[in-house]
C-alpha cells in the first residue's frame, strides 16, 4: 500500500506551525473574498479554510492566492475526489475534509496538495494511522468530546496531532491549544456573519488579532 510521503507530511505540519488559528471561512458573496482574507492576514493569521459549501468557494481561493501570496490557503469542506480535484486547480495548497473515507485518504497520499483528514473517533484515526497519516482534523470538537476526548486519544496515538475544529469560540481555543497534541485549532468564529455582511474588515482584523492575543495566553 502506498503511503504519505515526508514532503506531505512536512507540508501539513508547517502549515500547522505557521498559525495557532485557523479561520474557515464561507464566501456567500464573491467580492467578500478578498478583503476578508486580506483582513485576517492583516490580523496576523496566514493560514485560511476557505470551504466548498458554496459555488463561491473554489473562485475564492483562485482569487486570494493571486492577492495574498502570503498567505497559505486552503480548500475546506472535501469530500469527494472530484472536489480534490477541483482544489488542486483552483490552486489550494491543501485540502481539508471533515471526515474520512477509503477512497479520499488514499488519493491524498498520491495527490499533488496534502490532506488535513477530519476525524471523530478512533477507528478513523487508525485507517488514517495506517496510510501513514499523523496530523488530523479534530471536527466536530465539542461535540466529539473536546478536550477530553483529545486526552484520551493520546494514550493509543501519543503521535498523533490534532487541529480541533467545531463548536471552539475564542474564550475556548487557549484551552485546546494547551493540550501537548494540538497546536492550531480552527472555526468561523472569525468571521462572524455579522461583519461580513456589513463588510466590517476591520473589526474583523481586530478579532484575529485579539483571538491570536488570547490563543496564546
Ligand atoms: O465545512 C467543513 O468542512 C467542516 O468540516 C466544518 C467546519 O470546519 C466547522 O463547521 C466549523 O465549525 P464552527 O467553528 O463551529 O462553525
Amino acid at each position: 500500500m502506498n503511503q504519505l510521503s515526508d514532503f506531505h507530511r512536512s507540508r501539513i505540519q508547517s502549515l500547522l506551525s505557521a498559525s495557532p488559528l485557523l479561520p474557515v471561512i464561507t464566501i456567500n458573496h464573491p467580492e467578500d473574498a478578498v478583503p476578508l482574507c486580506r483582513a485576517l492576514v492583516a490580523g496576523g493569521i496566514r493560514v485560511l479554510e476557505i470551504t466548498l459549501r458554496t459555488r463561491h468557494g473554489l473562485p475564492a481561493i483562485h482569487q486570494v492566492r493571486k492577492a495574498l501570496p502570503e498567505a497559505w490557503v486552503g480548500a475546506g469542506t472535501v469530500t469527494s475526489i472530484e472536489q480534490y480535484r477541483q482544489a488542486e486547480g483552483a490552486g489550494a495548497h491543501f485540502v481539508v475534509s471533515p471526515g474520512v473515507t477509503d477512497t479520499l485518504l488514499k488519493f491524498g497520499v498520491t495527490a499533488p496538495i496534502p490532506l488535513l483528514p477530519g476525524v471523530a473517533t478512533a477507528s478513523d484515526i487508525m485507517g488514517g494511522y495506517n496510510q501513514g497519516y499523523r496530523e488530523f482534523k479534530f471536527f466536530p470538537a465539542e461535540i466529539a468530546g473536546g478536550r477530553a476526548a483529545l486526552q484520551a486519544l493520546s494514550g493509543p496515538f501519543p503521535d498523533i496531532e490534532f487541529c480541533p475544529t467545531g463548536g471552539i469560540t475564542r474564550q475556548t481555543a487557549a484551552a485546546y491549544l494547551s493540550l501537548p497534541n494540538v497546536r492550531t485549532v480552527g472555526g468561523s468564529w472569525l468571521t462572524p456573519e455579522k461583519l461580513v455582511a456589513t463588510k466590517d474588515w476591520a473589526a474583523i482584523e481586530r478579532l484575529a488579532r485579539d483571538s491570536l492575543i488570547d490563543a496564546c495566553k
